[in-house]
């Protein structure tokens, strides 16, 4: 693959240190996730996330991650860890993600590979989807005979196991947008490895490969 135009936009997620964020924000990252599932081993307060979000300069967006959260708390939080992005797990109501656009903030949607095909024929307005395993932040890779053969048309993540030693490949077969890890970057579960945050963006880097799809304008 050779570059031609912008890079695959990488987002490291379940970030709660200080030294992983600047290694995230070093690395040249796009973005940054902290996860507000409680049950998480990953989960920050929202204002412990607004004192680490000090640290990310403008331009890299500062992404909550929510499962199953209702409007209200998403605002909440949102407002109080200063996000510019939601990824939101689990039920997800069109009319949540239309009025937390509405408000200025950038959700994603995020769907299992297995839902996707369901999604698909459900013919949305463009939005900005992230594709998972069936348990996110799990580790585990999505089998891709899973989306049929289909991909996503729009802006799309590619997450799920990825890893320093398998994204060049998983970029390769399935041609996301960008891409989104957490376990893969951890040298114990919740724990982030500054080094494996490194090595994981040279390894998207290094392919030079360049995204399948432009964000619909409306997201951004
Ligand atoms: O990280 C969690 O514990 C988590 C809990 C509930 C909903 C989402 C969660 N994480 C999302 C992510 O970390 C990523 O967006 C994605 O699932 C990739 O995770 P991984 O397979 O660990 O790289």
């Amino acid at each position: 693959m050779t570059r031609k135009g912008p890079a695959i936009y990488i987002k490291i997620c379940g970030l709660s240190t200080e030294a992983s964020v600047e290694a995230g924000v070093a690395a040249g990252v796009d973005a940054i996730g902290f996860v507000f599932a409680p049950r998480s081993v990953r989960f920050v307060e929202p204002e412990r996330a607004a004192t680490l979000g000090r640290r990310i300069p403008e331009g890299i967006e500062r992404v909550g991650v929510f499962q199953n959260a209702s409007l209200a708390e998403v605002r909440d939080i949102a407002r109080r860890a200063r996000l510019t992005t939601v990824q939101l797990h689990g039920t997800v109501e069109d009319a949540d993600v239309h009025a937390l656009r509405d408000e200025g903030l950038r959700p994603i949607r995020a769907l299992s590979a297995a839902s996707f095909a369901e999604y698909r024929a459900s013919a949305r307005p463009a939005e900005r989807l992230l594709l998972d395993a069936e348990e996110p932040g799990a580790g585990v890779p999505f089998d891709v005979t899973a989306l049929g053969g289909a991909r996503p048309t729009g802006f799309w993540l590619l997450a799920g196991g990825l890893t320093p030693e398998n994204v060049v490949e998983r970029i390769r077969a399935l041609l996301p947008s960008g891409v989104d890890v957490s376990s893969g970057v951890e040298s114990e579960r919740g724990v982030k490895s500054l080094a494996r945050i490194a090595a994981f963006v040279d390894a998207v880097r290094a392919t030079g490969a360049e995204p399948t799809d432009a964000e619909p304008a409306a997201a951004r």
